[in-house]
């Protein structure tokens, strides 16, 4: 069974449509990333699955239940880090996630919870002693000491150094090892290319692709750019055969050869500019 199932959801918001019928799965087990530039209907999406918001029609099926009508149990299966921060600041950081996993009736443990999110060192700490980053690896913390089953994470590393976003990859591939469920929307494609399994690309509330990040628009079809100079100047080449084109470069005198292949990135804005 897929851990979320998604038919035609839609959701208006008086004569705005936020989100204009999507279809979407993602299986049990599975990182899943979601796409999509400021206003895409992201937000929205995930708020409808997380059972925050009431969709205007469409199915939707989360760990087996409609997540407009499910209840206490269903949501202690279900762990959310939002894009806001959590505000008891002045309790310590052990507090906080100690009287979050007292909502839950199969909590991990608070220590393992502190260690993972690298918050050892900071666990006596009160919350508004800390930097931005420190308290959105809080936030993760309160999302995931429920022993979540499925986990949501709104954009998880916005403000995070470049350490603390690899600290923090590292802790979802642990998550997900475990059997954790997680749907991701994030704006980093890199983040999204180091985590997720597969992504979707949300633009004005329709799901303009989806893929793996290596099959995404095309892309492991996609022509690759060949670009060199020689004594008559610089020259691009696009091909659909860059070892063919660099092979026939060889025993001539040039310099800068340069071969690029699309990143996800490429292809991302490219699929954006499309839907605009
Ligand atoms: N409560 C609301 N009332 C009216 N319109 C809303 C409401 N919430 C969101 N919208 C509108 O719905 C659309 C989708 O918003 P949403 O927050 O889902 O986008 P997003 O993809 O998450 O964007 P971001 O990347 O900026 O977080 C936007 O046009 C937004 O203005």
């Amino acid at each position: 069974m897929n851990a979320i199932e998604v038919r035609g959801l839609r959701k208006d918001y008086g004569a705005n449509t936020a989100v204009a019928g999507i279809d979407l799965h993602v299986a049990q087990g599975e990182v899943f990333a979601l796409l999509g530039p400021n206003g895409a209907g992201k937000t929205t999406t995930v708020e409808i699955l997380e059972g925050h918001r009431h969709r205007t029609s469409g199915e939707a099926t989360v760990l087996g239940e409609d997540p407009g009508k499910a209840g206490r149990h269903w949501r202690s299966r279900i762990g959310i880090v939002l894009q806001t921060a959590t505000d008891s600041a002045e309790l310590t950081v052990a507090e906080t996630v100690k009287h979050y996993a007292g909502y839950y009736p199969n909590p991990r443990s608070v220590t393992d919870v502190i260690d993972v999110c690298g918050l050892t060192e900071k666990a006596g700490a009160r919350i508004r002693s800390l930097s931005g980053g420190q308290r959105r690896r809080v936030d993760v913390a309160l999302g995931i000491v429920g022993n979540p089953e499925l986990l949501f994470l709104d954009e998880p590393t916005t403000g995070f150094d470049p350490q603390a976003r690899r600290q923090f990859w590292d802790l979802v591939r642990t998550l997900a090892a475990d059997g954790t469920t997680i749907v991701l929307t994030t704006h980093y494609l890199d983040e999204a290319e180091a985590l997720a399994g597969r992504l979707a690309v949300i633009a004005d509330g329709r799901i303009v692709a989806e893929g793996t990040p290596a099959t995404l628009g095309g892309r492991e079809t996609a022509q690759a750019t060949v670009t060199w100079t020689d004594d008559t100047g610089p020259h691009e080449l696009r091909t659909d055969d860059p070892v063919a084109a660099v092979a026939a470069l060889a025993g001539q005198n040039i310099g800068g050869l340069r071969v690029h292949q699309p990143t996800l990135e490429d292809v991302y804005l490219d699929l954006i500019g499309a839907a605009a």
